[in-house]
């Protein structure tokens, strides 16, 4: 059974007011959208992922690995349409339908969500509504409506996938969202519990909203790494995942990349998961010159398993010799690649100790890390 996720992230955000679409503006340390697909990127057993976006937009977004991209329309229903139609040759079994606008989305909406629709082609989530309902004219209250039975719809709303394809498909004139398409078409769709924190970000003052209410319930954690190899015969150093020509090389039972392993054991500590030793045992000669790439893409696979992901990493080099800077950049990039992050949040910086110390002496060389892990 596969469940397919479709976001509609093709809207302009004009009641946003001004500025980029809302999708793309910032929202507590990240964009809109990427907490929105982090909601579904750290759900089990979920995919494929399918964006649909505005034509201008498609070129500019780097998709997450494993997220599929395809055109939306001119109105939501549209933008839906086109979504379902890339799907399709996927032929997924069933499919959440989500707006991009909804970034504060819980574990628990969609684990509902998709529970209910062993029960019914149909399910979606919503709040029933507490409020008195008032109709109003030129500021004045003109008279009342009853609230009974009624609900204030949420997304993600989800359906058996060939259900709602035949349904968008046949479906003529507007639609404010895919339970009415899917009812026009005749099919059963259940409630379930929505919650008020699953706003749909649709007015400026939105923004504020969910950034209380996504710093409020994130989870961050800041690790810390330090390590030291001494200098041994040789006539290069591996700093960083780049190999560094030197007049000497570090010492070490893997390739003794001293910054390396100052990232990996920031991430680890991030985690309270030890460090490289408790991973990967000194003892066992089958890490023996390792590579240590191998070392922070378990830890880096470690913090993804937790639903972490890597916010930013820091490392100080400290050494006489090599001179870092020339090659700051490929290091930065590499760590990068490896933690498959922006290397705009990965920082390689290097110091001397004023001869001072160990490393002033040239004996060996330090690193020292600091790393952010998020989990929404
Ligand atoms: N042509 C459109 C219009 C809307 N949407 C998506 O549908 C969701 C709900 O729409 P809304 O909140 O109205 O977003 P916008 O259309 O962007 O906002 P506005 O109406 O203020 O312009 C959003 O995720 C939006 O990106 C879409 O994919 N394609
Ligand atoms: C789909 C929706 O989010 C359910 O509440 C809503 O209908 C979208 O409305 P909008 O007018 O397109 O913002």
């Amino acid at each position: 059974m596969t469940t397919a996720i479709l976001i509609v992230a093709a809207g302009r955000g004009t009641r946003a007011g001004p500025g980029a679409p809302k999708q793309w503006r910032p929202l507590a340390g990240r964009r809109v959208i990427d907490w929105t697909l982090d909601a579904f990127l750290s759900t089990p057993g979920i995919g494929p992922v399918m964006v649909a976006l505005h034509a201008e937009d498609i070129a500019g977004f780097v998709a997450p690995k494993g997220v599929l991209t395809c055109t939306g329309g001119a109105t939501r229903a549209a933008s839906v349409r086109a979504g379902l139609e890339a799907l399709a040759p996927l032929t997924p079994d069933k499919v959440l339908i989500h707006d991009v606008a909804r970034p504060c989305l819980s574990q628990s909406v969609i684990a509902a969500v998709v529970a209910a629709l062993d029960q019914a082609p149909g399910a979606a989530p919503a709040l029933p509504v507490t409020d008195a309902l008032w109709r109003g004219v030129d500021g004045r209250v003109s008279g009342s409506a009853n609230r009974e039975g009624l609900f204030r719809a949420q997304t993600p709303q989800g359906f058996r996938f060939d259900a709602i394809l035949a349904a968008h498909r046949s479906h003529v004139g507007e639609a404010a969202d895919d339970v009415e398409v899917a009812r026009a078409a005749g099919l059963e769709v259940v409630i379930v519990p929505g919650h008020e924190d699953n706003l749909k970000i649709t007015h400026a003052p939105d923004f504020a909203r969910a950034e209380q209410i996504l710093r409020g319930t994130m989870d961050i954690r800041l690790g810390n790494g330090f390590d030291v190899h001494a200098f041994g015969p040789g006539d290069h150093v591996m700093l960083c995942g780049v190999a560094v020509p030197h007049d000497r090389g570090l010492k070490g039972h893997s390739d003794a990349d001293v910054g390396m392993h100052a990232v990996t054991d920031a991430l680890y500590g991030a985690l309270a998961q030890g460090d490289i030793g408790r991973h990967f045992p000194p003892s066992d000669p089958q890490w023996k010159g390792a590579a240590s790439h191998i070392f922070l893409a378990h830890a880096t696979a470690l913090a993804g398993d937790q639903g972490f992901t890597v916010s930013n990493v820091d490392v100080t080099l400290i050494c006489e010799r090599p001179k870092i800077g020339p090659l700051a950049t490929a290091m930065q990039a590499r760590i990068a690649e490896i933690l498959a992050l922006d290397p705009a949040r990965v920082s390689v910086k290097a110091t001397t100790t004023e001869r001072l110390g160990f490393t002033g002496r040239e004996e060996g060389i330090a690193a020292l890390a600091t790393a952010t892990l998020i989990r929404p």
